[in-house]
């Protein structure tokens, strides 16, 4: 497909945007061409979302201007957005639990004629469902769905809603693997069926494979623009995004051999899922003062509910945990953390960060039961000061000890999350998909940050569902399917070696949703 004729159909002009004194935004523009993918980059905070809200009607532009086919279009609120054909699926999806796949979407019609009764809205969704390959049931309850279920809901959605020009922010950043590559395909079906879309993705082996065009942006700047996407490597790109040739998550296969003490042991472990079912069963690891094991496996496997009942909020049915040879299985969150676990939840919204609060004392607290800011009152000047040199620590962007954490960027939100759990007294680490929605540079820091944390003498697991994460920290792997532990491979072991046991994972989990569907 060549689009060098094709007209612009969308143009963004010098879009700048300041929250209070900063500008987020400077003379920022994005050149969208009919029936292409457009990848738009940038390191976290780079005021990508920022820039898309604006072309939503979430936010209003202090300066510049949009054109569609070369007419202004002023977008005031969400409303003149969807009237032009412009649509948005979210990081956080925007869907009522409680009503069907088919009453979100009349929500959302907000009364238009056409869809005003639910045999209008099936119709209306079967049909968006055809375009794109996404089966979705108009019928279920949203609460029932999976995450990828969702998401392919908001698609629908706003198609059936009538978008032409789609921007997804960061649409694989929550799917396994073969979710992400259905994902995938289904964008190229609706840029082939005239769809023009605009992708958001720290991702680029995304880009190369799926996008004709980027645009680069890097602190609130666009620093490159219609670039061929057929014309770079991965390196070049990543290179373009920081203003350097960073170090990407790169494969450091250990030769360590940790013969530490086992300061995570759990024997023949069971918890269930909140919903009843088999979370994991019979499960049985050790790792090592020094040590990182990875636990590798297709999401839903079982790796939540390990998560949980290491941190102390799911109930252990049977089996046993022990912290550094202490039985924790009915021990609280906080008696854990004394014994020096720390962890990195995989939905930080939801489990790891208050969103209200600013961010000193998010930093702050797990540490206000130490004693640290006690004094009369709350020692805040100190949880200020000790906030300020974690934020330069970690160079989280857009921070100050007092800036809402909701406000922060959301590669810079996990940053804080990083900075308060990665501290002096950590000796295990549950790391769950720690780098997920980072960019390049963050990413690296962070497996760093791992790094150091085994080498001085931490033991840390790591749950991800990204193979080559898992691949490029692990001492030691563990696969994981149906909740139990089904392989297991050194460190230095193939990517092929590792894949072929996860998809026997694969065929478990399937086998096992079926089931569960039944
Ligand atoms: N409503 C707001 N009030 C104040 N600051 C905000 C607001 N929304 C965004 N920001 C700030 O604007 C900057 C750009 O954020 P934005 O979410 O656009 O970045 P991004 O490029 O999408 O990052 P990421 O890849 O991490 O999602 C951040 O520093 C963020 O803290």
């Amino acid at each position: 497909m060549t689009h060098t004729a094709a007209p612009p159909l969308l143009e963004l002009c010098g879009l700048s945007k300041r929250f209070g004194d900063r500008p987020v935004l400077q003379r920022a523009s994005l050149e969208l061409r009919q029936g292409e993918v457009h990848a738009l980059l940038g390191e976290n905070g780079a005021g990508k979302s920022t820039l898309m809200n604006i072309l939503t009607g979430v936010y209003q532009a202090d300066e510049g201007h949009i054109l569609l086919r070369g007419e202004r279009l002023p977008v005031r609120r969400p409303a003149d957005a969807i009237a032009a054909g412009i649509g948005m699926v979210h990081q956080h999806f925007r869907l009522v639990e409680r009503f069907s796949v088919a009453e979100n979407l009349l929500l959302a019609a907000g009364g238009r004629r056409e869809l005003r009764t639910v045999p209008q809205a099936v119709a209306a969704l079967r049909q968006a469902a055809g375009q794109t390959g996404l089966g979705i049931d108009p019928a279920r309850r949203v609460a029932d769905l999976s995450v990828a279920e969702r998401q392919r809901v908001e698609i629908c959605k706003i198609l059936a809603l009538g978008a032409r020009i789609l921007v997804l922010d960061e649409p694989t950043a929550v799917l396994t693997d073969r979710e992400a590559a259905d994902m995938l395909a289904a964008m190229n079906r609706m840029a082939e069926g005239g769809c023009s879309i605009i992708l958001i993705t720290h991702k680029l082996r995304e880009v190369v494979g799926h996008s004709q065009r980027l645009t680069i942006m890097r602190q609130g700047r666009t620093v490159a623009s219609n670039l061929a996407t057929d014309a770079l490597s991965q390196a070049a790109i990543a290179a373009l995004m920081v203003g350097e040739h960073p170090d990407g998550p790169q494969r450091q296969p250990s030769s360590r051999i940790a013969n530490g003490p086992d300061l995570l042991n759990t024997q023949a472990l069971c918890v269930r899922r909140p919903d009843g079912g088999v979370g994991i069963v019979d499960l049985s690891l050790r790792v090592r003062a020094g040590e990182i094991v990875g636990v590798a496996g297709v999401g839903g496997n079982g790796q939540q509910q390990l998560a949980d009942a290491l941190l102390g909020t799911a109930r252990v049915e049977a089996g046993s945990i022990e912290l550094d040879g202490a039985r924790v299985n009915d021990a609280s969150v906080a008696r854990r953390r004394d014994l020096g676990l720390r962890i990195i939840p995989s939905d930080r919204a939801a489990s790891g960060l208050i969103g209200e609060l600013p961010v000193a004392d998010n930093l702050a607290l797990t540490r206000v039961r130490t004693g640290r800011y006690r004094r009369w009152w709350l020692d805040r000047w100190r949880m200020r000061a000790d906030a300020q040199a974690s934020i330069a620590q970690h160079d989280i962007a857009g921070a100050r000890p007092d800036t809402r954490t909701s406000l922060l960027s959301g590669g810079n939100a996990q940053k804080v999350l990083l900075a308060r759990e990665l501290d002096a007294d950590m000796r295990l680490l549950i790391a769950h998909s720690p780098t997920r929605g980072l960019d390049v540079k963050a990413c690296a820091s962070v497996h760093a940050a791992i790094r150091a944390a085994a080498a001085r003498g931490a033991a840390c697991l790591l749950i991800s569902e990204d193979l080559e994460e898992v691949l490029a920290l692990s001492d030691r792997i563990v696969v994981i399917s149906a909740g139990r532990i089904t392989g297991e491979c050194p460190g230095g072991a193939s990517a092929e070696r590792v894949g072929h046991l996860m998809l026997g994972t694969a065929g478990a989990a399937l086998g096992e949703a079926a089931a569960h569907h039944a």
